[in-house]
């Protein structure tokens, strides 16, 4: 990356302050770019769902990772149930979405509760693990909760085998005037659902999976504790990639647990931070880590910069930290500040081999959180930091009253948000989208066909205040 007209910044630059230029290119095609990541992660996009409580569960891991990212299951998940969610992620299909299933007998109320779980808003109505017939949003509207599915779903049902390939799905889709439809295997029982958009997306995006063709998952843990058992167990359990995580990232507890974890020569890569020095990224890589976690305030639930004073712009930590990563052989993550998918881009082109999002994914239908609904009929999720007063809480939920106490006092995010989901785009899919065709247009606007030449030929220049604005669009006047 060069910075226009060899401009030095006098200031820290956040990804507002900036902007790329166009350069010359051959790439022809947005279709043309690669965004498979080299860091190790096995990333076809270069997407991190954060180890935040109120985003990343088992179907946002099981989601993302069909698409390419994947997700980090957060250090506060008690251990037996991240390893059934590290297997049940691995058990998800590479194409079709995992269903929701009712029974006839079951109650309006309770296939309504279900619903909003999934982004394509059907429930598939069963017996014997064979479809007898689909219930989706409108086929609810206007019915008593204490009615029983079996008498309001619909017995129309288009089937597609389990053998169909992703353009054939949607063309029977298409041709058949239907959104979803159930996935059967040669006995008739229902393996998964899959939708014409998703039959679109398999065939844009490719999974990222490990060695044996199973979907991607990553896990978190934090500096204290029996940090060596809890990585032992993820690993066993066959996690893809450790995330030690702690505030702050340059401290000697990170450093002597990264060296524990680094000791069970683990072949998953170990990311670790937070920092935003190129000091910092000597002494985790030194003590270990194959990647470094970029960021410190950024994050929209983090009020880490206003209670301490601390932190730096996220633009130029990536570039400092990324410079410093790459002299090292290791790689960076852009952690948090992620507001539109140009902050993608210009992560990358700061030299991050992955951008790390929580807040923005966590109003969408896969997050863990329940769907709230304002007064204005609006859908909305619960988001919270990690060193929010109601996560503390949660985390030490078993500690002693004292210890308790005492960690309560040190509060750095805040414990309630309102997430919006976007009207008729509330899967994280659909923000996926947003954000990879942003970013593979920002590519070919480069001249770069990959992300390593993306960093070489990114051009870019310091804004003023009104020229963000001038960019953002104006829909009156
Ligand atoms: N990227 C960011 O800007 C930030 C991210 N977070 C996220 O919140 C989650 C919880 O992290 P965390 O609060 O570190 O909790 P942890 O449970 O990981 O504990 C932090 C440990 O580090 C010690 N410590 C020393 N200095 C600090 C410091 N300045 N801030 C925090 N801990 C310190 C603490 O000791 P003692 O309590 O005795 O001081 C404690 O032993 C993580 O997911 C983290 O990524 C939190 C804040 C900022
Ligand atoms: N200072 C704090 N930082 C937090 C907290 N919870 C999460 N985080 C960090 O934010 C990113 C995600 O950023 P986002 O803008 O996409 O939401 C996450 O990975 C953490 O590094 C917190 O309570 N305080
Ligand atoms: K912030």
């Amino acid at each position: 990356m060069k910075f226009l007209n060899d401009m030095k910044p006098t200031t820290d630059l956040t990804y507002s302050d900036v902007f790329m230029v166009p350069s010359r290119s051959s790439v022809g095609s947005r279709m043309g770019v690669d965004l498979h990541t080299a860091d190790g992660t096995g990333t076809t996009i270069p997407l991190v769902v954060a180890n935040m409580t109120a985003v990343a569960g088992r179907r946002m891991a099981e989601t993302i990772a069909r698409r390419g990212g994947i997700a980090i299951i957060p250090q506060d998940i008690p251990a037996d149930v991240v390893i059934d969610t590290i297997r049940k992620v691995k058990e998800s299909h590479l194409i079709f979405d995992t269903p929701i299933t009712v029974k006839p007998h079951h109650t309006v109320g309770y296939a309504k509760h279900l619903l909003p779980k999934r982004a394509h808003g059907a429930a598939i109505v069963v017996e014997d693990d064979a479809p007898i017939g689909i219930i989706t949003r409108r086929d609810l509207r206007g019915v008593d909760n204490f009615d029983q599915v079996g008498d309001v779903m619909s017995t129309e049902l288009v089937t597609l085998p389990d053998t169909v390939d992703a353009r054939e799905a949607f063309d029977k889709l298409h041709a058949t005037s239907r959104k979803i439809a159930p996935v059967v295997d040669s006995a008739g029982k229902l393996v998964g659902v899959l939708t014409r958009k998703g039959a679109l997306r398999a065939s844009l995006y490719e999974p990222a999976v490990d060695a044996q063709g199973r979907l991607r998952i990553g896990a978190a843990i934090g500096i204290n504790g029996d940090v060596a058992a809890r990585a032992s167990e993820l690993i066993e359990a066959g996690v893809d990639l450790l995330v030690v995580d702690t505030a702050h990232g340059h401290q000697e507890t990170m450093i002597e647990a990264l060296k524990k974890v680094r000791a069970l020569s683990p072949s998953v890569p170990i990311a670790a931070g937070n920092v935003v020095t190129a000091a910092g990224v000597r002494d985790l890589a030194e003590a270990g880590a194959d990647i470094i976690k970029v960021g410190v305030g950024p994050g929209a639930m983090c009020t880490t910069r206003m209670q301490t004073g601390v932190g730096r712009p996220q633009f130029s930590a990536v570039l400092e930290c990324a410079a410093e990563a790459r002299k090292l052989g290791v790689h960076v993550w852009a952690d948090g500040g992620v507001k539109d998918p140009r902050d993608v881009a210009l992560a990358l082109a700061a030299g991050a081999s992955n951008v790390m999002i929580g807040s923005w994914f966590a109003g969408t239908y896969e997050s863990p959180g329940d769907i709230m609904v304002d007064s204005s009929g609006r859908e909305y999720k619960e988001s919270f930091g990690m060193a929010s007063r109601r996560a503390v809480t949660n985390r030490n939920s078993k500690t002693e009253a004292f210890e308790k106490a005492r960690r309560e006092m040190f509060e750095e995010g805040i414990s309630t948000a309102r997430i919006y989901l976007p009207e008729g785009a509330g899967g994280v899919e659909d923000q996926v989208d947003s954000i990879i065709s942003g970013v593979r247009s920002s590519f070919t606007y480069a001249g770069a066909s990959n992300i390593e030449e993306f960093f070489e030929r990114a051009t870019v220049g310091i804004q003023s205040a009104a020229g963000y604005a001038e960019g953002q669009p104006r829909a009156t006047r």
